[in-house]
């Protein structure tokens, strides 16, 4: 850490040189720290370097000075205070633990990436802990479509951990003019939220490409958020984080917009693409399909009521129409509107 015009100055690494690392790598550059951001490959480190620009995740978005790309892990990581990680959860872990034999003693590591473990069901937080169990972890989730970030639209976000000194130090290092960071405790509440809201996503897209009308938005939107309260509350969350940035926030926006991966995975499904034809078709991360697999498993094994998440998979994994999903929805048991009164949390 360097100290400049009152401020520190980090060396902060970005694991993933995809469009959420790099909008994050991003912000922090501008705001004067001296950004790593180590990538696989050489085509995109280059561009970086002469255009300053990621061509393949960010095109038309100009990358700020203070950041340099990398293709060597040992170097990108060794020496920096912060490590932020933004690889899709499937290479999380293998990511995380070839880097750690390289840590600081003194090294911070959050987790930008919104998915689950396959098989294990651990979040990203969960696997940083088990890999780094002596250093400070943290995640940031929220309503962040990388390119809006990229593109200096003013968003928000929640830092969440058990270390209030990160949460602040992460607040301060990220927070600026276009990029407001709040911070929440409530780490696998935060990260549960960001991670199950993709399949909710995937479901607007489809409803959306079906020509939902907006009230039917709105009551999608709204009971997707009893779901995935009610799943998370169950496993240990807290459910006023769902009336945040990390819950409700990102909830909203990516079951409105066409910038969403996953919202575009449910619209080319509703069109009449197979899912393979779907996630060829957009070409980046879409975690929810695999997110929805996991969570509809876990709800099963647990015995917790999902209508929504159960007809999405018997939509995509069962071949079922939708037009009988749609039908099934509209005549189950007749229920409360906010179960967590009537439960007296
Ligand atoms: N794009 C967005 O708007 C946001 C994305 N996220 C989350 O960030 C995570 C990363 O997503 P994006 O950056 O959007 O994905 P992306 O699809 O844009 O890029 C993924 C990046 O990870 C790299 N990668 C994949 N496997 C790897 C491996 N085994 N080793 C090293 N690098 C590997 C790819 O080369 C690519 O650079 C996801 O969990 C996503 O849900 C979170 C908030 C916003
Ligand atoms: O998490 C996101 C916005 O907050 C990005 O969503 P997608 O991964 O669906 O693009």
């Amino acid at each position: 850490m360097s100290e400049s015009s009152g401020n520190p100055s980090y060396q902060v690494t970005v694991l993933g040189g995809g469009s959420f690392g790099t909008a994050i790598a991003n912000i922090a550059a501008m705001n004067n720290h001296n950004v790593t951001l180590w990538m696989r490959s050489e085509k995109q480190a280059e561009d970086i370097r002469q255009n300053r620009e990621n061509a393949r995740y960010l095109p038309g978005y100009q990358l700020h000075k203070n950041l340099t790309p990398s293709l060597d892990l040992k170097s990108a990581v060794s020496g920096a205070d912060y490590v932020f990680v933004a690889v899709p959860s499937k290479a999380f872990r293998a990511v995380v633990e070839e880097s750690v034999p390289y840590l600081a003693d003194h090294a911070r590591l959050i987790s930008l990436t919104k998915g689950i473990e396959p098989h294990s069901f651990k979040l990203m937080s969960q696997i940083l802990q088990e890999a780094a169990p002596t250093h400070e972890i943290g995640v940031i989730s929220g309503p962040n479509l990388a390119k809006e970030i990229a593109e200096n639209q003013i968003s928000a976000t929640v830092v969440a951990s058990y270390s209030q000194a990160l949460r602040q130090s992460i607040q301060e290092m990220l927070s600026c003019g276009s990029f407001r960071v709040y911070g929440n405790p409530d780490i696998y509440g935060v990260e549960m939220a960001g991670a199950i809201k993709n399949i909710y996503a995937i479901v607007s897209g489809l409803a959306t490409a079906l020509g939902m009308a907006d009230n039917t938005r709105a009551a999608i939107i709204t009971r997707s958020l009893a779901e995935m309260s009610r799943f998370a509350v169950r496993l240990g969350a807290n459910p006023m984080t769902f009336l945040g940035l990390a819950g409700v926030g990102d909830l909203i926006v990516t079951c409105s917009s066409k910038l969403s991966r996953n919202y575009r995975v449910g619209y080319y499904i509703g069109e009449g693409l197979t899912l393979k034809q779907a996630i060829k078709k957009i070409g980046e991360t879409a975690e929810g399909i695999n997110t929805l697999r996991m969570v509809h498993d876990k709800a099963a094994e647990l015995g917790i009521y999902m209508p929504l998440v159960k007809g999405l998979f018997s939509i995509i994994y069962e071949d079922m129409p939708i037009e009988a999903i749609a039908s099934k929805l509209m005549s189950g048991d007749l229920a409360q509107d906010v179960e967590f009164m009537s439960a007296g949390i």
